[in-house]
């Protein structure tokens, strides 16, 4: 896949089916899009996944949202649904002040050559948001391209969006965080050296520090799967500030099933699938033990329920 921040210029020839939007979290609506430009990719007809980075705004202000995905997580997932182009082009003010039908006419026309378009009902675009799917619909017929409205995707009587994502993410409701996206919500990082207090009470941990623009669950302890070298290791998650030996930073912190290795270093995948508890404040390492036990013992619990077999080192 070629990952781009500028509008891809194609050869003559090379024709594209293309979609576009922000698509942060890649969700099962996203998705959809992607396997309709598939549907028509063949010897001189590329994919792309045209999406606009930040808003302009959140550049000026230096405020950045925090994102479901990073961009590098973004490239990968571009690339696992085997996407020709990934172009991110930065939302600028220009982008954001385009009439419609430049933005058709100078980027989809003049460089994607666009044969066929995706979108959603709800996408807008250029100027004052004027840009919708019939003024689309309009220019394709003008320029000579397909345009194709998909029906959105939808969970119960809620459309699915990157919003809805979020604010269930905000609820720690990881099991409808995965349905919603079609896979579990991950976190990727290090591996790097704690206060190594854990292992003194027999819980090793993995602990990693998470990208500053990933949007984190709620700080708690939670059911996951962890992704290291290769191999899969069940285990229970801890996101926040262990507020028994007071971390001055946020954490993700994993206490991997059956992992005698030593990880430190590498890169490590958590994905997340059930909310647990609330982290606490403990009296001693002890208490603190204790209740990872009764954590130990619930993970098992769900892992037997969902999977069948229980905590199993898999080979990824
Ligand atoms: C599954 C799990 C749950 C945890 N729950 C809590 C908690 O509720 N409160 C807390 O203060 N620390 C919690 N911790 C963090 C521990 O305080 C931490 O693992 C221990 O102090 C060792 O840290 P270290 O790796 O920096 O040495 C948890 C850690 C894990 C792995
Ligand atoms: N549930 C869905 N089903 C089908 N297409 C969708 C769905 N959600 C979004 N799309 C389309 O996917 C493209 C990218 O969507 P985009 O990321 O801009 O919106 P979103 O997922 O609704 O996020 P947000 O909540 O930030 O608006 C757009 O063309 C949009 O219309």
């Amino acid at each position: 896949m070629i990952y781009t921040t500028e509008v891809p210029h194609l050869n003559s020839g090379i024709r594209s089916a293309v979609t576009l939007g922000k698509f942060d979290g890649f969700h099962r609506g996203h998705q959809k899009l992607v396997e309709c430009i598939k549907q028509k990719s063949g010897e001189n007809c590329r994919t792309i996944i045209f999406t606009f980075d930040l808003p302009y705004k959140a550049y000026q202000q230096k405020c950045m949202p925090k994102l479901l995905l990073t961009y590098e997580e973004k490239r990968e997932v571009a690339e696992a649904l085997h996407a020709d182009i990934l172009a991110e082009c930065p939302f600028t003010e220009e982008l954001m002040n385009m009439e419609p039908e430049v933005f058709v006419k100078e980027y989809l026309v003049d460089r994607l050559h666009a044969e066929y378009v995706a979108i959603g009902s709800d996408f807008h675009f250029g100027h004052n948001r004027s840009g919708n799917p019939e003024v689309l619909s309009a220019l394709g017929e003008k320029y000579g391209f397909t345009v194709e409205i998909i029906e959105k995707e939808r969970d119960g009587e809620r459309e699915i969006s990157s919003t809805y994502i979020r604010e269930e993410l905000e609820q720690g409701r990881m099991e409808k965080v995965q349905k919603l996206l079609g896979y579990p919500y991950f976190i990727k990082g290090e591996i790097v050296h704690g206060r190594q207090l854990g292992r003194t009470i027999g819980v090793p941990t993995a602990n990693l520090i998470p990208p500053p623009m990933k949007k984190l669950p709620p700080n708690g302890v939670y059911v996951t799967q962890s992704s290291v070298g290769g191999k899969v290791y069940s285990g229970i998650t801890n996101v926040g500030y262990k507020p028994t030996v007071k971390e001055n930073f946020i954490g993700v912190e994993t206490y991997l099933f059956h992992c005698n290795e030593d990880l430190y270093g590498q890169e490590a995948e958590v994905r997340f699938y059930k909310y647990l508890r609330p982290e606490k404040k403990f009296d001693s390492l002890s208490e603190l033990k204790t209740q990872l036990d009764i954590d130990v013992e619930t993970a098992r619990a769900f892992f037997e329920k969902e999977y069948g077999q229980a905590l199993e080192l898999r080979l990824s």
